[in-house]
């Protein structure tokens, strides 16, 4: 027997050394190969297991790290992790991973010539991102991609996420945040938040009149929700294979259409119409649905409006509410009471929204990321994630019919609250 270690230490190290092997056995036991920093390394598969293993996972190495560094370390990589951001936002900028080969190597040189900027410049940033082994230094002045690095050549769809979030226009509106808060002390929404102080309106206003730009949000949503697996999660939560055949879905604000048309491709009995903005209507248009038969199709509608469309099996809100702030939110229920009513008793409202953890029933890895992504919203839109309990009191500030159950009319939250669902 061995006998029970008696330091923090040695406990966090001894669960680090568990959680990792449940995830080799795993691996082993699918014949899947553990991962590395090779460009042709595997991932670990999104399991609801791999992914409770990787949350605990986490919280033990980082509290293990956490002492093991101490705080006065820590305030180092407080004050210099700005320094990392520098080197993304000209290697993103600049367009390294696409400059490297996916093959083979590049020299700063190289690298340099294709991104027109000097060298020495070129050669600082490459080197503190391969201190992350994003990129790695082979022999001196070569570098050839890693499997962190090269998924930034891959997919241009999570290059546009990182780009607008790290160097666009999210971290220019996070650098106003002090100046926001101070224009508005106690109050905040669309109006006043960091993203209108420092591009001068509010978010959906701002992309109506920049196209390109909004091309590029509208790619970053659909990369961030395939890297998340957010199409898997909404295709498990909902029994959609029962909706009867001819009976319409109704995606809300459902943007260039992506989950409904992949809804559509999984499930042959749907019928989807996707509401938003002339803009993104742009940007949907330009997809070949031939396959779908016109079974995915699309409808200009403002969601503060009365919801058009009267006679439908449900209502999808997914992704849209952590947009607005509360008053914003009751007035986007209160739009759509009507049509829910007019549509037949029990038809539901399926709200996919992210649900922030009650205290201390989440890991606090996962708790972070939603977190993060609340200050995200607060930033950009001076909205919010929720609560389920915030949930419940502006469904019922919005209409006491609201039931979050089986009642007239049905409220989901189709994402766990839990670090373990
Ligand atoms: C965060 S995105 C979510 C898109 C999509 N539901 C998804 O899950 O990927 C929010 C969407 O709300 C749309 N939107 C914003 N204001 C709107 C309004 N007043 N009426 C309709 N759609 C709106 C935006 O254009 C955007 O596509």
């Amino acid at each position: 027997m061995v006998s029970p270690p008696s330091s923090k230490l040695a406990e966090l190290a001894l669960e680090v050394q568990q959680l990792t092997s449940k995830i080799i056995t795993n691996l082993s036991a699918n014949q899947i190969a553990e991962p590395d920093f090779s460009v042709d390394s595997n991932s670990i598969p999104e399991t609801p297991e791999n992914v409770r293993l990787r949350a605990s996972l986490n919280d033990a190495v980082l509290d293990l790290l956490r002492l093991v560094n101490g705080p006065r370390n820590d305030v180092r990589d407080l004050i210099c992790t700005l320094y990392d951001i520098v080197a993304w936002q000209v290697a993103c900028e600049f367009g390294f991973f696409e400059v490297v080969p996916e093959d083979g190597v590049a020299t700063i040189n190289e690298i340099a010539a294709k991104a027109g900027l000097d060298e020495d410049r070129v050669g600082r940033m490459m080197r503190i991102l391969a201190t992350d082994r994003i990129f790695e230094e082979v022999k001196k002045d070569e570098f050839r991609h890693t499997s962190r690095s090269i998924v930034f050549k891959h997919d241009k769809q999570i290059r546009d996420a990182v780009h607008y979030h790290r160097v666009d226009e999210y971290f220019k509106a996070a650098s106003e945040t002090l100046a926001s808060i101070k224009q508005s002390p106690s109050a905040f929404d669309a109006s006043n938040c960091p993203f209108v102080t420092r591009h001068g309106a509010p978010l959906f206003q701002y992309y109506q009149t920049q196209p390109q730009l909004a091309a590029r949000f509208a790619s970053a949503m659909a990369g961030i929700g395939r890297m998340e697996r957010q199409f898997e999660e909404l295709r498990d939560s909902y029994a959609w294979s029962d909706i009867p055949r001819g009976r319409k879905v109704v995606d809300i604000g459902g943007g260039n259409g992506h989950m409904a048309i992949a809804l559509a491709r999984k499930f042959p009995n749907l019928e989807i119409t996707v509401q938003d903005s002339v803009e993104m209507l742009i940007q949907a248009s330009k997809q070949d649905l031939s396959d779908l038969e016109g079974r995915v199709a699309f409808m200009q509608h403002n969601f503060f409006d009365p919801q058009p469309i009267t006679s439908a099996y449900a209502y999808l809100l997914r992704q849209v509410t952590h947009n607005w702030s509360d008053q914003d939110c009751i007035r986007i229920f209160r739009a759509l009471a009507p049509a829910l009513e007019k549509s037949g008793k029990g038809t539901p409202l399926l709200i996919n929204e992210i649900v922030l953890p009650a205290l201390k029933t989440s890991s606090l890895y996962q708790e972070r990321r939603l977190r993060q992504v609340d200050i995200m919203m607060m930033v950009a839109l001076g909205a919010r994630q929720r609560t389920e309990e915030q949930f419940r009191v502006l469904l019922e500030a919005a209409d006491t019919r609201f039931k979050v159950s089986n009642a007239l009319f049905r409220f989901m939250c189709l994402r766990p609250t839990k670090a373990t669902n």
